[in-house]
């Protein structure tokens, strides 16, 4: 569904990403866990189509970011922290204005509002103004507004961030029921919890380069850690010690 190859994006002489590659298949979560400014925003503005990268290519369910980039646009649902809503606007209304964006009549909206009332619990924030929402109702809509139109691959981008703990339990529960045959979820955070509950496998990214890609199991297993954080800061010392030794082997 993903496939990921020597991605590499530099904003200016600053290298933001390294020579990135892997692959994620569909019907799971995949974790991307990465301490702030590890360079997960700029891969996933990649995949979304907004960035270019400088080298390499990144292909979504066959289609490549650049040269495909409207199909790309199609297949996949984007959250990340901007809300972005019209205050005026209900709920119903907003989701209808994207249904509109996504070439759905009004009742395959709402149809599909209704479905995703089921699994989002929509309620009351389909008839209020979104200026009144909470910041949970606000997230729900976000979310029902990324997946109105059934994407293959729905991308989510420190999602959970700002949301008290039943607004955040309820983005992970949906995430779980997202997983599915034909659908990939990339889940990125910095916050280990949150992948460790809903990834089936991960990706750690650091300082732009790509240090593994395991299930949270395996990753536990080959650093003989007992739990992520500390596989996490396993990894990271690895990588510091292996930068402290390659100028003395050069030499
Ligand atoms: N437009 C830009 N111009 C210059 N540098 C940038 C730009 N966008 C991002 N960067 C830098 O690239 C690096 C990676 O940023 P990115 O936002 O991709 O990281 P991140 O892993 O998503 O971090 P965070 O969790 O803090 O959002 C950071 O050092 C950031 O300062």
């Amino acid at each position: 569904m993903l496939h990921i190859e020597h991605l590499s994006k530099r904003y200016g002489s600053f290298h933001a990403l390294r020579d990135v590659s892997f692959q994620a298949g569909e019907g799971q979560v995949f974790g991307l866990l990465g301490p702030n400014g590890a360079g997960k925003t700029t891969l996933l503005r990649i995949l979304a189509t907004l960035l270019s990268p400088t080298a390499g290519s990144a292909r979504v369910a066959g289609y490549d970011v650049r040269r495909d980039a409207e199909r790309v646009r199609g297949l996949i649902g984007v959250v990340n922290g901007g809300m972005g809503l019209y205050d005026r606007l209900t709920g119903r209304e907003i989701l209808r204005y994207f249904g509109g964006f996504y070439g759905l009549s009004d009742a395959r909206t709402d149809r599909r509002i209704d479905e995703l009332d089921g699994l989002l619990d929509l309620g009351e924030t389909l008839g209020r103004r979104s200026g009144d929402f909470s910041t949970g109702m606000k997230q729900k809509i976000v979310i029902a507004r990324a997946v109105l139109h059934d994407p293959q691959v729905l991308i989510l981008d420190e999602a959970a961030s700002g949301l008290d703990v039943l607004a955040r339990r309820s983005l992970l529960d949906f995430v779980l029921r997202y997983r599915a045959p034909g659908k990939l979820v990339l889940y990125s955070t910095h916050v280990m919890a949150e992948v460790e509950e809903v990834a089936d496998r991960l990706a750690i990214i650091e300082g732009g380069e790509l240090l593994t890609v395991d299930t949270v199991g395996g990753l536990l297993r080959s650093t003989a850690q007992p739990s992520l954080e500390r596989a996490f800061f396993s990894l990271l010392q690895d990588r510091a010690r292996q930068e402290r030794r390659a100028p003395q082997s050069v030499a």
